[in-house]
Parts: structure tokens; sequence; C-alpha cells
């Protein structure tokens, strides 16, 4: 790679999909942001960006840092990606357009509010099903029986699809998003299954399978009005079968270990659930970054931090480390605080490809915590929890907690 032609970027050569910084990433992102506003990567020579200053310029800069050619480590300029391209998440305009416009409407707040009292309906159901074999005190695996179970629970039904193989789900996620960074052990350890899961996927997103009031049902009704081509209708379900369960499982996760740890917050929490479960939430996206990273390619020599990235070269974003800047968050960056206003935060991105589906996740959070909070007076961790290792993903594989009821 040619060096940058303008300053310098001192090299860091900690690999930062080594399983070590995979299940704590917090001292790679300390040094990163230390080093200076753009750092080179000498493990996969690229630059990259951990201070919130730069990630939050290259987010929002989407002609300069594009995302066409791939948001993963693949550049599909020169590489053939593993599956066909999204055309939201891996498109810029003019054709990300439609299909965002089209996502946004049907994944909107006022869309959402149709779905609001089944899924705090369903929460609750869940939450009694899971304390009732206890009486004052119950020991639970939050990761399976509450972060995993719900959004299994409500997501694929909302989207329309069939029941049987629904168990796919997960491992597709857990896939695409190792797939976004080095093709490493975590990327060998999913290619078995990779083909079949991509084919149950795209079955899936059929209009004749699909149950004709849900989000799926809803992205072809557009195609019938011309808002999008026919053959984009199933991609644009696919996005929502590859986005809508991972994500929300690890950021249920991310929330419930947050106020598990944080016990005096769980008690604020209870004061006013309703009101504290979206700030909760955030501002566990933001301590937590369930999505950690994500890459770009330049489109063109572009100044940023006082150094150039050359035309064509891949920047990784360090969501994660961004959303823990001490420079935008203050010195208790690193305190989960839900008296503070976690407004502003990457863990969702920010401008044009700004997560769309951050109103359905933040309505399952809202759901579940507020049925918790009716039942459960004090939670603490019962054990240790277990890391769940993924190249973008930051998550765990279990949460056993102690759940003391009201
Ligand atoms: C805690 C849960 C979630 C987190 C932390 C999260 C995070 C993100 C982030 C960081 C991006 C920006 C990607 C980029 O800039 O390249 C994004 C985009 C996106 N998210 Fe999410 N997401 C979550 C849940 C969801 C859900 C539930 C859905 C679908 C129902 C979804 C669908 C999407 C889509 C389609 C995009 C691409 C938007 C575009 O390119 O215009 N996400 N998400
Ligand atoms: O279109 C796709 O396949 C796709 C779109 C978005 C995500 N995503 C990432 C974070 N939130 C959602 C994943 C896959």
């Amino acid at each position: 790679m040619s060096a940058p032609t303008l300053g310098y970027a001192p090299t860091i050569d900690v690999d930062p999909f080594c399983d070590e910084v995979l299940a704590d990433p917090i001292p790679l992102q300390r040094q990163l942001r230390a080093a200076g506003p753009v750092v080179h990567l000498g493990s996969y020579d690229i630059l990259a960006f951990a201070r919130y200053e730069q990630v939050r310029a290259a987010l929002v800069d989407w002609q300069g840092f594009q995302s066409a050619a791939g948001v993963g480590l693949a550049n599909f300029r020169t590489e053939q990606p593993w599956r066909p391209p999204s055309l939201l998440l891996e498109a810029d305009p003019p054709h990300h357009d439609a299909p965002r416009r089209v996502l946004q409407k049907i994944l909107s707040p006022r869309a959402l509010r149709t779905l609001r009292d089944d899924w705090f309906a369903d929460a609750e159901a869940l939450v009694e099903k899971v304390l009732a074999d206890g009486t004052h005190i119950v020991e639970i695996d939050a990761v399976t029986e509450l972060a995993e179970a719900f959004p299994l629970r409500v997501f694929p039904d909302a989207v329309g699809i069939p029941q049987q193989g629904r168990e796919n789900l997960l491992p597709y996620g857990d896939h695409l998003f190792n797939s976004f960074g080095p093709r490493n052990h975590l990327v060998e350890a999913g290619e078995s299954r990779a083909g079949e899961l991509q084919e149950w996927t795209s079955a899936q997103c059929r209009r004749d399978v699909l149950a004709p009031d849900g989000f799926g049902a809803e992205i072809w009704a557009a195609a019938d009005r011309g808002d999008i081509l026919f053959d984009q209708a199933p991609l644009i379900v696919r996005s929502l079968l590859s986005a809508g369960v991972d994500t929300t499982v690890h950021g249920l996760s991310a929330v419930l270990h947050a106020l598990a740890t944080h016990p005096e917050q769980w008690s604020r929490f209870r004061e006013a659930p309703a009101a504290a479960a979206r700030v909760a939430f955030d501002e566990a996206v933001r301590w937590e970054s369930p999505v950690q990273v994500f890459f770009r390619t330049a489109t063109r020599d572009i100044e940023i931090g006082g150094r150039t990235v050359p035309e064509g070269h891949k920047i990784l974003m360090f969501l994660g480390a961004a959303n823990r800047d001490d420079r935008r968050w203050g010195a208790d960056a690193d305190r989960f605080d839900l008296g503070r206003d976690p407004s502003g935060h990457v863990g969702f991105g920010m401008g044009i490809h700004q997560c769309v589906g951050q109103h359905v996740a933040r309505l399952e959070a809202e759901a579940l915590l507020t049925a918790l909070a009716r039942r459960v007076e004090h939670l603490e961790p019962a054990a240790p929890p277990r890391r769940h290792l993924n190249n973008t993903l930051r998550s765990w594989d279990s949460l056993p907690l102690r759940l003391h009821l009201a």
C-alpha cells in the first residue's frame, strides 16, 4: 500500500480480530484512541478510526467513504462477495435510496405501534414462563431464556416467515457478521453450513411462503406499487432476516448484563420503567456496542484527522471505541449510567445508513425490560458470564443471573 500522502499514522500491530481482543476489546480501544485520530493497522495494512470525531465523520461522509465495495474487510472491487450484496448495507445512493425508503416506512415507530401491545403481552408471557418454576429467587441463563427467546418469539412472526427452520436464523446471522471480518477460524467454522443457511434464508424471502400481513408481504406490496423492482423484494426481505435477530439478541444480552452488574441502576430503572427502558437500552448499546465495527472504502484521496486515506483503500471504524471516547462522553465514558443522555452514540451508526431497524430493537427492549421490572425486584450475576466470539458482534454465550422476585 502506498504511504498516505499527508502526515503519518502511527502503526499498531495488534490484530483487532484475534480471540483475545474479541473477548475484551477495551484495552485495544484505549490504545487506538490514544495513538491518534487515524491509526495504521499493521496486521491488515489499512487505516482505522477509534475516536468519536473521526468515526462519526466517516459514517456521515457516504460519498467519500462508500459502502458499495462492502462494509467488511473484503473489497468488492477486487473480491467476489460470498453472497449477493445487500441493497441497503452494501449499497450507495442512488441505488440505496428506494430500498431504504421502503424499509424505513415499514419499520417506522408509527408502523410498529400495531405490534406494541402484542409484543408487550408476549414479553409478559415469556417472563411468567421463565419465573414460573421459582419461588422467591430464580436462577436463569438470560441469554438463552430471555435475550434469544424473545426476539425469536416475536420477530420471525412479524416478518411472516414459516415456522419451519427458524433455528437457522441465529447461525446464519452469526456467520454473516463473522464474514465482515478477516477469514479467520470464526469464519472457517461457519463455512461448512454457509451455503445451506443461505439457501434456507433466500427461500424464506419468496412471496408465496410469506404470511399476508407481515413485514415481508409489505416489502412485496411495495414492488406492486412500483416503489422498488420485483427482483429487489426478496433481497430486502433477506436484509430483515440477516439483521433482525442476532443484533437484537446481543443488544438485549448487553442491557441485561449492564443492569445486572449495576444494581443501583436497576432500582432506579424500576421507579419509572417505561421512561427508563429506552434510555437504558440506548445507554447499553453505547456502553457495550453490540455491533463493534464496520468498514468503508475511500472513493478518492480523503484527508481526515490530519492524514490522507488513499483512494480505493479500506478504512475500519471502531464504533465501540468511539462510544467510549472521553473526548465525547466525558471522563466517565466507561461508566454505564442511566442518568446520561446517550443520544448521538454511534452504536446504530449515523447518517444515511443509520440502523433502519433501531426502532424494532428499542421496542423489543422496552417490552422485555418493562415485563421484567414488574416482576423482578433485584437481579445479580449468578456465575461469571461467557463471551460469544464474533468478528463484528460483541455478545455473550451465557449470562447466568439470579432474579429476586418482587
Ligand atoms: C441492537 C440492535 C442493533 C444494532 C446495534 C444495529 C446496528 C446497526 C449499525 C451500526 C448499522 C449501520 C451500518 C453501517 O453504517 O454500515 C445498522 C444498519 C442497519 N440495520 Fe441495524 N442494528 C440493530 C438491529 C437491527 C434490526 C432489528 C434490524 C432489522 C429489523 C436492522 C436492520 C438494519 C439495516 C437493514 C441496516 C442497513 C441500513 C442502511 O444501510 O441504510 N438492524 N445497524
Ligand atoms: O442487508 C443485509 O443483509 C444486512 C443489513 C443490515 C445488517 N445489520 C447490521 C447491523 N444491523 C443490521 C446486517 C445485514
